[in-house]
């Protein structure tokens, strides 16, 4: 007779979760940043607010942001007038528009990972979608699914509307989901695309204005598994150690409601001073276990919600400069892609890694740390082991 303790031996795996592979995708438009009040100010029909163009120049030169990818042309929004002013009622051509090209980025990014993995397809038994739009029954995870054409009994989880932090929460699931179920591989997608938030400019309202200048579109797919098939799988990180915290009484700092008029969203000017200020006890709880206490030591792949978020991490921990270096070219080539941008990252490094001849996928260093941020203020925390190359 097989008793439960041997059962839950038998489904639970040696190794650690691990990336097994990477893609990515942005829709093909794209806007520069130093053109970009120029372009908003006008589509909007926007431009007798000249202080509030100026005001919306002086930010988009502060993000550090050179190029954007939207989903949204000129062409789009012409057609959808509401979609451009600050009131305009525009939550269903919105909602039509996120619940094709959602799935739809999904599945370019999921093609390019899956690719790299080399095993085929039907051998991914559960996805995670993560996306802030594009809300349906069944739910753009489903749809991703079948334009994938996965296998009918894929397990799936959706998270919708988590915000920026969501890449860490991805990672945190993805690996008790590899590690306690034997020959899983978890495909995570995260596909963001900002036609939920884009609208016309409003005096009162320089949140939405500051959001306008960072968000962009762009979709990540990962595939995690245990024990991986060495002859095919190639692994890229370990996935070591999560953990998720909110921030007390900070609920008021990052937010938003779903609107006839789209996605409205808030941002506290104090959102990188709080982060900053919090990011050490994220760090002793992930690092203290393992006797690291210098976070120099460490490559770095933090979720670069704006310029200034990173400025004060790396002033709070006097890191090096290189260590933001693949976080920092991330927001410069593709502004905020909120949920996907820390796999944007990840994907940048080791590819850095491997044409710099380093000897390791984390630019040559062993131990690494991930970190989401995003409403809450909630800080996702994931630390990461690299491989050698
Ligand atoms: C959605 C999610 O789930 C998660 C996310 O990622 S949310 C996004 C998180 N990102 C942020 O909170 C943005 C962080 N902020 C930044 O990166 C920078 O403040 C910035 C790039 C926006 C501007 O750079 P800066 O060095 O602060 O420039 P600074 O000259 O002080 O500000 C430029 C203007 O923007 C205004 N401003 C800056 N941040 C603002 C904010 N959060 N709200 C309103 N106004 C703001 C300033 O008052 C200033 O206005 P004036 O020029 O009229 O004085």
């Amino acid at each position: 007779m097989v008793n439960v303790s041997e059962i839950r031996k038998i489904q639970r795996t040696e190794g650690p979760a691990t990336i097994l592979a990477i893609g990515t995708a942005n829709p093909p438009d794209v806007i520069e940043q130093s053109t970009y009040p120029d372009w908003y100010f006008r589509i909007t029909n926007a431009e007798h607010m000249t202080d509030l163009k100026k005001k919306f120049q002086r930010i988009c030169d502060k993000t550090m942001i050179q190029k954007r990818h939207f989903y949204l042309t000129e062409e789009i929004l012409k057609e959808n007038p509401n979609i451009c002013d600050y009131r305009g009622s525009s939550i269903d051509a919105r909602e039509d528009m996120m619940l094709a090209e959602v799935p739809r980025l999904g599945k370019e990014a999921s093609l390019k990972a899956i690719k790299e993995w080399g095993q085929p397809k039907s051998k991914i038994t559960h996805m995670i979608f993560c996306t802030t739009s594009g809300v349906s029954l069944p739910g753009v995870d489903y749809q991703c699914a079948v334009l994938l054409g996965l296998d009918p009994c894929v397990k799936r989880y959706m998270m919708y509307h988590q915000g920026c932090f969501a890449g860490g929460t991805m990672l945190r699931l993805a690996k008790d989901l590899a590690e306690n179920n034997k020959g899983a591989r978890v495909l995570i997608v995260c596909s963001e695309v900002t036609a939920v938030t884009f609208r016309g400019p409003n005096e009162n309202d320089i949140d939405s204005l500051v959001g306008q200048s960072l968000f962009a579109d762009g979709a990540a797919a990962i595939i995690v598994g245990s024990d991986p098939v060495l002859e095919i799988e190639k692994p890229l990180y370990e996935l070591v150690w999560t953990s998720q915290k909110m921030i007390p009484n900070t609920h008021d700092t990052i937010g938003g409601k779903l609107r006839e008029v789209g996605l409205t969203f808030y941002l506290n000017k104090s959102v990188p001073d709080i982060i900053s200020q919090n990011i050490n006890d994220a760090l002793n709880a992930a690092f203290d276990p393992l006797g690291i206490s210098d976070y120099n030591s460490l490559f770095w792949i933090a979720h670069p919600g704006g310029r200034a978020i990173i400025d004060q991490v790396e002033q709070k921990l006097n890191l090096k400069p290189e260590k933001m270096r693949a976080t920092r070219e991330v927001l410069r080539d593709n502004g905020n892609m909120s949920s996907a941008c820390v796999f944007f990252i990840l994907d940048l490094m080791r590819k850095k890694s491997l044409e710099e001849g380093l000897q390791t996928t984390g630019e040559g260093v062993e131990w690494g740390v991930l970190f989401g941020f995003g409403p809450g203020l909630t800080i996702e925390t994931v630390v990461l082991h690299s491989v050698a190359i």
